[in-house]
């Protein structure tokens, strides 16, 4: 029999382990008033190169979900790791890019926003974070805008500028709350496909936030569905990217999601199936 020393041993159950794993992770805000519990006992492994969704209505805590990721919430109940560590706060191993357009440091150049955060955490100086943020602009098609200002800039080209800034962090994951719900639909539907294609190249692992059901079923290769408030698991479906018919329940995934996540409530709860809504 082989034996394995134990660092051996822990290289191959870290190798075997999924990226990010949330077990039985129940989240809750105290006000004054109220104990509000935003997700109860969710449980969902994430592996790298995942492109894994969160998907479900307003107000089932998929925002909230994605802060405890980040570190910004711990759990009540349960457990978030990454790469087998306990998350107990926000980490360079973890970025974030919003939905609001003001992500960006108004007096800072496009470059000098992307610069600044590899700078401040330490990670890059000088030269070296210059290089490093010229190259995610390039990924990201925004080259030529460089030293503009972020005022000059569209809302698209904002989020591209704040998902090249994440992304030159080289983080072990990317998450996104709901980064394009903002933007008009045809811009949407642009970034959506500008997102793939990044990926494509660089096969990053992200947690992506929506509350749209072909958004979900485009950018996830994965797709967790979550219920109305508080947030429970209801189903993990893989997706190829297409809202195809499926040959033994001749549905469509989307009609098939929509099924999962309304059909003991019978309602209707501001969820939307348009690709740029
Ligand atoms: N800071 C807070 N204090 C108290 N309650 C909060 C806070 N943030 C969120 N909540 C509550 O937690 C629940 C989950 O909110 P969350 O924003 O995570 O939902 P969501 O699924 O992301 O919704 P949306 O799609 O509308 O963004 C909601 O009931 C919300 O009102």
């Amino acid at each position: 029999m082989l034996l394995r020393s134990r660092a051996e041993a822990e290289v191959l159950e870290r190798l075997g382990r999924p990226l990010l794993e949330v077990r039985g992770v129940t989240l809750q805000y105290k006000t004054k008033q109220h104990l509000v519990t935003a997700t109860y006992r969710v449980d969902f492994n994430v592996v790298e190169g995942d492109r894994f969704v969160l998907l479900g209505p307003s107000g089932c805590g998929k925002s909230t979900l994605l802060k405890a990721v980040g570190g910004f919430l711990k759990p009540v109940e349960g457990t978030i790791t990454l790469k087998g560590h306990t998350i107990d706060g926000p980490g360079p191993d973890r970025m974030m890019v919003f939905q609001e357009f003001d992500q960006l440091l108004p007096w800072k150049t496009v470059k000098q926003n992307v610069m600044f955060t590899l700078v401040a955490s330490g990670k890059l100086n000088g030269r070296a974070a210059e290089e490093k943020a010229l190259h995610y602009l390039e990924k990201v098609n925004l080259t030529k805008f460089a030293d503009s200002y972020p005022h000059t800039l569209s809302g698209g080209m904002k989020q591209r500028v704040a998902i090249a800034r994440a992304m030159a962090m080289e983080p072990d994951i990317l998450l996104m709350d709901e980064p394009f719900a903002a933007l008009d639909a045809l811009t949407r539907r642009k970034m959506q496909d500008e997102l793939l294609q990044l990926w494509e190249g660089t096969r990053f692992t992200v947690l992506f936030v929506t509350h749209s059901i072909l958004e979900a079923i485009k950018i996830g290769n994965r797709i967790l569905l979550l219920s109305a408030h508080p947030g429970q698991v209801k189903a993990e479906l893989n997706s190829t990217g297409e809202d195809a018919v499926d040959e033994t329940t001749g549905l469509r995934l989307s009609d098939r999601i929509h099924r999962l996540l309304f059909a003991e409530q019978g309602e209707e709860v501001s969820m939307t199936t348009q690709l740029g809504h």
